[in-house]
């Protein structure tokens, strides 16, 4: 059965901001903790060639931890995952915890390290660097008080490889705004290297764009 679609207004200007979040770091987090927990895992599995019996006693115990979990399902708005700015990948898993150094207006600096999970074979996956930028450019895009923008384009070049466990910092800059249009650049670097850079284009949305969404496309088959 096709479930209504309900219309969730995306546009509001009172939403904090990215880099000035009003909840304080907490390092005693538990749920920062959870994140970081999980993260190992996702490295643990890959680096892993565990025995048949392993794999499947450790499946076990994985799933046990997702239905406990899913007794505390909440709708997207109110779950913690990628709203907590002041943690390191904003308790998301998926992309590599980037650590925020310096933001101004205009710029933001970073760290970030990435292990085999995000290998693309010995060097970064070349997915994941799209990710760095995407969540650096789009919080610096959303930033310092600028309505909600979406990303219209991400142009990535890859300059050299990137190594893995190995700090790579990432900058951010706000190149220029022409209307609702607003243009950044991206850089990572390895040391002295040039890994990657990127430009990129986000369009505010006007005040009557909202985004529909069919609760349908939440998907249910767990
Ligand atoms: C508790 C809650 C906390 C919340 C706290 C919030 C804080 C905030 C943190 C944000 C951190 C994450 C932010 C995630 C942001 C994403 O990652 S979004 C995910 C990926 N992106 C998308 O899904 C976007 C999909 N695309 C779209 O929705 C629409 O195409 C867009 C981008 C909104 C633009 O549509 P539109 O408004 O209809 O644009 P339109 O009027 O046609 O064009 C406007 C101008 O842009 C140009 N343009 C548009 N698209 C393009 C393009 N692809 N190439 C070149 N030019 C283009 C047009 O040519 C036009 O130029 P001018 O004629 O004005 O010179």
């Amino acid at each position: 059965m096709t479930e209504p679609t309900t219309t969730l207004d995306i546009w509001n200007p009172g939403w904090p901001d990215p880099f000035r979040p009003t909840v304080n770091a907490d390092t005693d987090d538990e749920y920062a903790d959870l994140v970081e927990a999980l993260r190992e895992v996702q490295e643990a599995v890959t680096r892993s060639r565990p025995t048949p019996e392993v794999a499947a006693e450790v499946a076990t115990a994985l799933r046990t931890a997702a239905r406990r979990l899913r007794t505390f399902e909440v709708d997207e708005d109110t779950q913690i995952a990628g709203k907590r700015w002041e943690i390191p990948g904003k308790g998301h898993a998926l992309a590599p915890a980037l650590h925020i150094d310096t933001v101004t207006d205009t710029t933001v600096t970073g760290r970030v390290t990435v292990g085999r999970f995000h290998s693309g074979r010995y060097a970064m996956n070349g997915g994941v660097t799209p990710l760095i930028f995407d969540e650096i450019l789009a919080r610096l895009a959303n930033s310092a008080g600028r309505p909600w923008g979406r990303t219209a384009y991400l142009n990535v070049n890859y300059r050299a490889p990137a190594p893995l466990h190995t700090e790579l910092t990432v900058t951010a800059e706000l190149l220029g705004q022409e209307g609702r249009k607003r243009f950044l650049r991206g850089a990572l670097h390895h040391g002295d290297v040039l890994v990657a850079d990127a430009e990129g284009l986000w369009v505010e949305l006007k005040p009557e764009q909202t985004l529909n969404i069919s609760k349908d496309a939440e998907g249910s088959d767990r």
